[in-house]
């Protein structure tokens, strides 16, 4: 993507994902269909497979506006098959995953100019909705300036950026806490009363988000040890000394985050899953984690602009599954950090609904 036409995109992306858009419809969009996809759920439950439907949902919402659907349902299924290609080996003719994924991506995308077709349409005639496509159309009141293929391109990207990641985020915090039934009570009791100033079918609102200090250690916790994204490149645009030694100017080089994150001399016992690492005032020695090396959405002018959204989502799905069900793992699944971070068998468990009687006490 050009220099530029990139910077304009990844502040759009900013914008559709900071906090006061957050607090004005996204969350109420992000509670409702986690609870969504929440209500089919009974006895065995491939956990990956629902975050993915959630998150996809989620993108298609906050990018186009529309709620789940057979269109919505359709389009996901081919999606699925450009995301499979994505981490195969792409060589057309010997690899069909690739082969099906090329042909996907095709329709996916042709789907998606239909939209932007018809949106362009709409938009000319003074109708503007609310939503990233609606400001692709018309950023500055005056068009965009983007071109179909452009906002296609835009869009598709936006999908893969945040589907994969904040899925599997999903999926490693509910793994590492059903391993750490200490940490998931303490969860649970915050959530459980968090739940319980409100009516049961009400939605969580920013300020909710904002009293859950212990989540918030579990999410940065997960964050930190499941490295979804195991670093960055940079390219040095000027010698660069550091610790003794030179990057000459032109160099690529490979940021690892993963390695940052898992070493002993910033995290005590980095290989645990100890969420009351992130607790402030927790004087234990070695307990406290220097924040300024914790950057699992990278770092700069490039960081992640969905950072605050994948937090909040992540927030929000452990509310519900916690306040809503017990679960247990339904057989052994391994973690494998090649050639994404996932486990192997995409996480089942058996799931049981929470009976609660008054404020959120299981009988
Ligand atoms: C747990 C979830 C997520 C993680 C761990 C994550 C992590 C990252 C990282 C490490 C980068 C590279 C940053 C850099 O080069 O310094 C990145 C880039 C990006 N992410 Fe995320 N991300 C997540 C979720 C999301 C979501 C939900 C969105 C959508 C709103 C998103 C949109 C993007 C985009 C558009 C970029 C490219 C930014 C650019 O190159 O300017 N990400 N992400």
């Amino acid at each position: 993507m050009r220099g530029s036409l990139h910077k304009r995109m990844h502040s759009l992306t900013m914008s559709f994902a900071n906090s006061s858009i957050m607090k004005d419809h996204l969350l109420m969009d992000i509670d409702r269909l986690v609870r969504l996809n929440m209500e089919s759920w009974t006895g065995r439950v491939l956990l990956l497979d629902e975050a993915k439907k959630i998150t996809f949902y989620l993108t298609v919402k906050q990018l186009m506006s529309f709620d789940p659907c057979e269109w919505t349902q359709n389009l996901m299924k081919e999606y699925m098959l450009v995301i499979e290609g994505f981490f195969s080996v792409p060589l057309r003719i010997f690899s069909p995953t690739y082969r099906r994924a090329i042909q996907a991506r095709t329709k996916v995308a042709e789907a998606l100019s239909l939209v932007v077709r018809e949106r362009r349409k709409e938009s000319e005639g003074g109708e503007r909705k609310n939503d990233m496509l609606g400001a692709l159309l018309d950023e500055d009141g005056n068009g965009g300036g983007f071109s179909d293929e452009e906002i296609v391109d835009f869009l598709l990207a936006l999908l893969v950026a945040g589907y994969d990641t904040t899925s599997t985020i999903m999926t490693l915090a509910v793994k590492f806490l059903t391993e750490t039934p200490l940490a998931l009570s303490q969860l649970k009791e915050e959530q459980d009363e968090i739940r319980a100033r409100k009516g049961e079918k009400e939605a969580l609102t920013w300020e909710d988000y904002k009293s859950m200090p212990f989540t918030q250690c579990v999410v940065n916790e997960t964050l930190r040890i499941a490295n979804i994204i195991s670093g960055v490149f940079r390219r040095a645009i000027t010698d660069v000394n550091m610790k003794g030694y030179t990057i000459p100017k032109g160099w690529k080089v490979f940021a690892s985050l993963r390695a940052v994150h898992l070493n002993q001399e910033y995290f005590k016992d980095a290989r645990s899953f100890n969420p009351w690492r992130w607790q402030i005032n927790n004087n234990t020695p070695g307990a406290t984690s220097p924040l300024n090396v914790f950057t699992p959405f990278g770092g700069g002018p490039r960081r992640c602009p969905g950072y605050e959204l994948a937090r909040v989502e992540l927030s929000v799905f452990l509310h519900h599954i916690v306040t809503r069900f017990s679960w247990l793992p339904a057989e052994q699944d391994k973690l494998v950090f090649f050639p994404t971070t996932r486990t192997q068998k995409r996480c089942p468990i058996i799931v049981q609904s929470r009976v609660v009687s008054g404020p959120c006490k299981e009988v």
